[in-house]
C-alpha cells in the first residue's frame, strides 16, 4: 500500500467508524418503528380496516422530507421512507400488485416507486387483466398507465375505469426514457421494431429522421417487446432500461424519446377507498360524467363546481360508443368526496348529469422539487 493510500485511509477510518455506529442506531430505531407498525397491523386486523393507507404514507413522506436539513436531495428521503414504510407494510400483511408486465415494463417501475420492494408484483399481459386481477381478489392492488405528456391519456385505461367497480387510491408518475435495444447492440440484421403504440408515439419524431426504412410493429407492452428482441436477432424494441437488463439487451441509441421530459402518470387501483389526507397535502377526486344532448349541458354540469368554488385540473372526453356523437367526460377535482364542500358540488353535478361516477378519491402526488418545503414537521 503506497505512503498518500494509508493517510486516506487514516483519514477515512474514523468518519465509518462513526457511520457504523449511527448505522446502529438506525437499525435500532426502525426495528423499534417496525413494532409499532406491527402492532397497527393488528388493530387493523381486528376491525378489517385497509392495511395500505397511501394517504398516511405521503404525510409520513413530506414529513420526513422537511424534517431534513437539506443535506440529502428530498427525492432520496422519499425512496428511503418508501422502503422502510414497504418493509414495515410487509410486517403487518403480505401486498400483492398487479401490473402491465412481463417484467422490465414501465408499470413494474412505476408499482416499486410507489409500493418500495417489500412486495409480490404479479405481471399481468393486458391492462384489462389487471382490472380483473384486483376485482376478482387475486391481487390486492392493480396498477395501470392513465396518461403520458407526450401521447396523452391510455384509452384501454380510460375504457375500462369506466366499467369497473374498483377505486382509485393513489397515483404516481415515472420518468419515460427509452432506447432502441437489440441482442447485438448494432443495427446489423435488423428488419422491425417493436414497441407498444403509445411508445411508437412517444418516438415518432426520432423513428422517422433516424431509422424511417425500418417497420413499426405494436407489441403489448414494452417489456414484450424486449422480450421478442431477446428471442429474435432480426428484431429491435424500445423499450426502457429496465427492459434492457431484463432481456439481456444492449442499447443501439439511448433516449430517443422526442420530449426529454417525457413522463407518465399511473393509478392505483383497489376494492378499498381512501380517507382525506392531513393539510399540507391534498387530495383530487377523478369523475366520469355524461350529459344529456342538448346545447349548453356540459356548461350547466360544470356550473356547481364554480359555485362551490373547487378547481378542476382535468377536463377530457371520450366517444361514449354509441354511434351518437355523445361524450364522457374524465374529470379531475381538487378535495376529497369525503369532505364537506365537495359533497355540496358533487350532489349539484349529479343533478346535472345523464351518467355520474366517482373514481375515487386519493392524495395528490408529490413533487419534491429542490425548493420543495410546505412547513410540516416531524
Ligand atoms: O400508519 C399506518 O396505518 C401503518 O400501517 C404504518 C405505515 C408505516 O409504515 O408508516 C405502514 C403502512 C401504511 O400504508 C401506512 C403507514
Amino acid at each position: 500500500m503506497s505512503q498518500e493510500s494509508q493517510s486516506t485511509d487514516k483519514e477515512i477510518q474514523p468518519l465509518r467508524e462513526e457511520i457504523n455506529q449511527i448505522d446502529a442506531r438506525i437499525v435500532e430505531l426502525l426495528d423499534k418503528r417496525a413494532k409499532n407498525a406491527r402492532k397497527i397491523g393488528e388493530i387493523k386486523g381486528k376491525t378489517d380496516s385497509p392495511v395500505y393507507r397511501p394517504e398516511r404514507e405521503n404525510e409520513v413522506i413530506l414529513m420526513a422530507v422537511n424534517h431534513s436539513d437539506g443535506t440529502l436531495k428530498p427525492e432520496g428521503i422519499s425512496s428511503i421512507f418508501k422502503e422502510i414504510m414497504s418493509a414495515c407494510r410487509s410486517l403487518e400483511k403480505k401486498t400483492t400488485v398487479a401490473f402491465l408486465g412481463p417484467r422490465g415494463t414501465f408499470s413494474e417501475m412505476a408499482m416499486f416507486k410507489q409500493f418500495g420492494r417489500s412486495i409480490q408484483g404479479i405481471a399481468c399481459d393486458q391492462i384489462e387483466e389487471v382490472f380483473r386481477a384486483v376485482e376478482a381478489g387475486t391481487s390486492q392492488f392493480g396498477i395501470v398507465p392513465m396518461e403520458n405528456s407526450t401521447e396523452g391519456s391510455v384509452n384501454r385505461t380510460l375504457d375500462a375505469l369506466l366499467r369497473t367497480s374498483l377505486s382509485i387510491i393513489s397515483e404516481v408518475s415515472v420518468p419515460v426514457h427509452h432506447n432502441l435495444l437489440t441482442k447485438s447492440g448494432t443495427l446489423e440484421g435488423i428488419t422491425r421494431i417493436y414497441s407498444h403504440p403509445q411508445s411508437l408515439g412517444q418516438c415518432v419524431g426520432w423513428l422517422n429522421s433516424n431509422v424511417p426504412d425500418l417497420p413499426r410493429m405494436s407489441a403489448s407492452s414494452n417489456g414484450e417487446a424486449a422480450k421478442k428482441a431477446s428471442e429474435d436477432p432480426t428484431i429491435a424494441a424500445i423499450a426502457g432500461e429496465t427492459a434492457a437488463e431484463a432481456f439481456g439487451l444492449k442499447p443501439v441509441f439511448e433516449h430517443i424519446q422526442d420530449d426529454a421530459g417525457n413522463r407518465t402518470r399511473f393509478v392505483v387501483l383497489a376494492k378499498q377507498g381512501t380517507e382525506p389526507s392531513k393539510a399540507p397535502v391534498k387530495d383530487k377526486t377523478s369523475l366520469i360524467i355524461s350529459v344529456p344532448h342538448k346545447a349548453g349541458a356540459i356548461y350547466h354540469a360544470l356550473k356547481p363546481l364554480d359555485y362551490h368554488n373547487v378547481s378542476m385540473t382535468k377536463f377530457e372526453s371520450r366517444p361514449a360508443r354509441s354511434g351518437t356523437w355523445e361524450y364522457y367526460f374524465y374529470i379531475d377535482i381538487e378535495g376529497h368526496c369525503k369532505s364537506p364542500d365537495i359533497i355540496r358540488a358533487l350532489d349539484d353535478l349529479k343533478d346535472e348529469c345523464a351518467f355520474f361516477k366517482n373514481l375515487g378519491s386519493y392524495p395528490i402526488e408529490q413533487d419534491f422539487g429542490p425548493k420543495h418545503n410546505t412547513g410540516a414537521k416531524l
